[in-house]
């Protein structure tokens, strides 16, 4: 599912009225109708009190539209109008004039926090107050206003974007943005609904259709995508009846010291597991036993060194290597990996370690094969790319870095984010049972394991991502968040491949996101 920005948002909306024939208040029509149904079907005519509070753009003019309906349907409804500007929007003073035409109720005009109504916990508000279109800090009564929401403790319901969200940036204040019950987003979800410091703005999303003009939504690129079911579908590679291990690859899985070891085990059984021929794991000597005997379908190299990697030297032709889980920062094995780097052209996949060295001798960067994936979590990206100043700043530092090293980075957590380019590939799957060691090591294994059967890296990448997090999907409903460790990830590969084929997803103008509250 395309995520558009801003400029394609209004684009979209004008293109739409353009060749639809229609003007832009049917658009709003459409768009406030679409809200009253999604109320309707679930309040069925409850005499819950709704407080629609409207700005004075269009997402106030949504706001209008909305109002309206639920008077015309019999709802007890108080609409205010938030006055932070006289600069109304075309289709809000229609909706504005559209209302009084239905109500003797007419709007109430608040300016100040003396204007604020008394909101009881089991009421219900609508946020439309600003949409997309918001472009500067939020009026302070205008803030105190949206405290005034949370505090109410009332389900509160966001059109299109929480209000006192920007598209592109983080807000300046916490304390200035609607904490939606709900919001419903249309035409798309919206970025900031998938980053860690504004996700928390909306307890669940949902999208809306408004009916946008097709070949629009169609044929514009987007430099952000989610990544559902039905992207990775055309990625799957089905297999031949007559295919045999050797059409599958052979990875190398170097890492691992003392005590770390199972990190190697995790990361080789998850690319076994993920569907490559054959698995070799390169360890330090101490963790010959451990790997036998734990993992009997793998192939063992051991480096001279008791317990650590000291010398990656091997005698087999890998299609593809895993460096860095378990290894340590030794300085033998930062040299090892220098002198391997030196010659190596076989592509890779880097996490952990690997990456902790790579941020520290970053004239290693230039011996990467092209398109090398990047695993890192957050505090080793930090190592890797410097602080940031907020999430849209780490993405640009992100795509900065990629585009300088042409390599791949998973910026891994919740809502994991491939970045390779101007491209940001967003994971739907995945949940807080993942937070548990080693399940960063089995995301290496099962990238490194696509890759050797043929994928090209950034597939390899996005659809490892993916199935990863479908996995702990599916074996979170029999472990439950804590109980979920890492082996169980690689355990549910199975189930997470034949998900694909499986279970239609919502389709995707109506997709909902629901989070654990
Ligand atoms: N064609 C339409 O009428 C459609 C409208 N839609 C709605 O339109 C919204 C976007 O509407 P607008 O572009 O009017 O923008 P908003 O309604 O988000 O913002 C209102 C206006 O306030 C101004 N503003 C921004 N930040 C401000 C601040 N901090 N203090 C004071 N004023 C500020 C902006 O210049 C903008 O004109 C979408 O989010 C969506 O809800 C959608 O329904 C799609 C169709
Ligand atoms: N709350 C969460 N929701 C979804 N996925 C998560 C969450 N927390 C962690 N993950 C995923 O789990 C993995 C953790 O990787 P990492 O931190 O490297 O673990 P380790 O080093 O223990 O192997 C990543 O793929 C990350 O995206
Ligand atoms: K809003």
């Amino acid at each position: 599912m395309k995520i558009f920005s801003k400029e394609q948002i209004y684009e979209g909306d004008k293109l739409t009225t353009e060749r639809q024939g229609i003007h832009s208040t049917d658009l709003m029509e459409r768009a406030g109708e679409q809200i009253f149904n999604w109320m309707h079907l679930r309040m069925q005519g409850a005499q819950v009190p709704i407080h629609v509070f409207c700005g004075i753009g269009n997402n106030g003019g949504d706001g209008l539209v909305l109002a309206r309906h639920l008077i015309l349907a019999g709802y007890s409804v108080k609409t205010y109008v938030v006055n932070y500007s006289h600069k109304r929007s075309k289709d809000f003073l229609i909706n504005y004039d559209r209302i009084k035409n239905v109500t003797k109720d007419w709007p109430i005009l608040m300016e100040s926090e003396e204007d604020f109504p008394m909101i009881a916990q089991d009421d219900i508000i609508v946020d439309a107050v600003f949409g997309v279109g918001l472009n500067r800090p939020v009026a302070n009564w205008v803030q105190a206003l949206f405290r005034h929401f949370k505090t109410s403790n009332a389900f509160t319901l966001s059109i299109d974007i929480p209000s006192g969200l920007y598209l592109d940036k983080t807000p300046e204040h916490e304390s200035g943005i609607v904490n939606a019950s709900y919001t419903l987003s249309f035409t798309c979800p919206k970025l900031v609904f998938f980053l860690p410091e504004t996700a928390q703005f909306t307890k669940q999303w949902e999208v809306l259709d408004i009916g946008l003009d097709a070949e629009f939504m169609q044929t514009t690129q987007t430099d952000a995508v989610i990544i559902g079911k039905y992207e990775v579908l055309p990625i799957y590679k089905p297999r031949d009846p007559f295919s045999h291990k050797g059409h599958f690859g052979h990875c190398l899985v170097v890492g691992g010291s003392y005590g770390k070891i199972g990190a190697v085990i995790l990361a080789s059984r998850a690319a076994l597991s993920s569907g490559c021929g054959l698995v070799t794991s390169y360890i330090p000597k101490c963790g010959y036993t451990a790997l036998q005997a734990s993992f009997p379908e793998a192939m063992v190299i051991t480096d001279n060194d008791e317990n650590h990697i000291t010398d990656i030297h091997f005698e087999i032709a890998p299609s593809v290597i895993a460096v860095g889980v378990g290894m340590g920062t030794d300085y033998k094995t930062i040299s090892a990996l220098e002198n391997f780097l030196k010659h190596n052209n076989t592509p890779l996949v880097i996490d952990a370690d690997g990456i902790n060295i790579l941020a520290k001798n970053q004239s290693f960067l230039k011996l990467l094969p092209k398109q090398t994936v990047l695993t890192p979590h957050p505090k080793e990206l930090e190592r890797l790319i410097g602080k940031w100043s907020d999430d849209f700043d780490k993405l640009e530092k992100a795509k900065a870095f990629s585009k300088k090293h042409d390599v791949i980075l998973v910026i891994k957590g919740a809502h994991s984010i491939t970045v390779y380019g101007n491209m940001l590939y967003i994971n739907s799957t995945g949940n807080p049972g993942l937070a548990t060691a080693g399940s960063g090591d089995v995301l290496t294994g099962i990238i490194t394991g696509l890759i050797s059967q043929g994928y090209d890296a950034l597939s390899a990448t996005v659809f490892g991502v993916y199935l990863h997090g479908k996995s702990a999907d599916i074996a979170v409903e029999d472990y439950g968040y804590q109980s979920l460790i890492a082996s169980h990830v690689i355990e549910y590969f199975g189930a997470a491949y034949l998900d694909l084929f499986k279970q239609p997803e919502p389709v995707e103008d109506n997709t909902e996101n629901k989070k654990e509250s």
